[in-house]
């Protein structure tokens, strides 16, 4: 049976985006299944950032259109996404430097709350149980991630691989069905990304998760489908081992003997 809409978590279809005069994304399609990881790969300029800020609604495309959960998104905003139930890391991390890591994940949580703006102002009824309700949730994932020690520290005196887990556990606490992860292994030591792999291939199971990285052993290890970009387009899609034998994706990332040519 054709697969539906509803078969997948999210959909791209035709997704064109334009700077001026260059195509940072031509034509690009990808779907993501429910509880699984999708990678997104290709070497640097291919547009991976741009399709990430498209589904995080910071770039708008001139044309396609993004499904999640069978509904078509319009006009989506970052700040909306939580409440999409999809949640994303960011390169630089952007954890709030004067807010204790605790805050920082309680930040993550807050689509769980019930209680309205009145309870949220006068601090009573629901707005005190949605605290601890989120509190204890933010408390959790900081344990799922082993930083619970660091709840009350500012994220700025930790070391960078505790603050990378720190940034995936206020991206987690919000128990997204999406999750987008802008390259988590970068700056990672060997041990801290095969932890990282560890973690990804667990959540993976939870939700759906599309992973932009550099780092190729952690995307060919934990990725179930891996779409390739280049200049724009998407030039392979499918297993990681049909991906790791399809010439065109070495060619991308060597360069073709056609390029070298018209490179000089
Ligand atoms: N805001 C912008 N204005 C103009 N051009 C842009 C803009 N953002 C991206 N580009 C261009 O679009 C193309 C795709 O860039 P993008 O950052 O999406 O690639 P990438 O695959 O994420 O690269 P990297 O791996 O180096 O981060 C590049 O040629 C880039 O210079």
């Amino acid at each position: 049976m054709a697969p539906t809409a509803l078969d997948h978590l999210l959909e791209v279809e035709g997704v064109t985006v334009r700077f001026g005069g260059l195509a940072a994304l031509s034509d690009v399609g990808l779907t993501i299944a429910p509880g699984t990881v999708a990678g997104l790969i290709g070497p640097n300029g291919a547009g991976k950032t741009t399709l990430f800020n498209v589904l995080s609604g910071v770039v708008r495309p001139q044309s396609g259109s993004i499904t999640l959960k069978g509904e078509r998104l319009r006009d989506h905003r970052p700040h909306q996404l939580a409440g999409l139930g999809v949640s994303r890391t960011f390169q630089g991390l952007n954890l709030f430097g004067h807010m204790s890591v605790l805050d920082n994940v309680i930040v993550g949580a807050d689509r769980l709350a019930r209680g309205g703006l009145p309870e949220m102002l006068t601090g009573l009824g629901r707005y005190q149980r949605d605290e601890r309700e989120l509190t204890a949730r933010a408390m959790a994932a900081l344990e799922e991630f082993g930083v619970a020690d660091t709840a009350h520290a500012l994220p700025g005196t930790l070391p960078y691989g505790v603050q990378k887990r720190v940034a995936l556990a206020r991206a987690l606490v919000s128990e997204p069905e999406l999750l987008l992860l802008d390259e988590p292994a970068s700056g990672l030591s060997g041990d801290d990304t095969a932890e990282l792999a560890a973690k990804i291939r667990g959540f993976g199971r939870r939700m759906g998760v599309m992973l932009v990285e550099h780092h190729m052993d952690l995307v060919m290890d934990v990725c179930d489908h891996i779409v390739v970009l280049n200049f724009g387009q998407v030039i392979c899609s499918g297993p990681p081992a049909v991906v790791q034998a399809d010439p065109a994706v070495a060619e991308a990332y060597l360069g073709t003997p056609a390029q070298e040519e018209n490179g000089d």
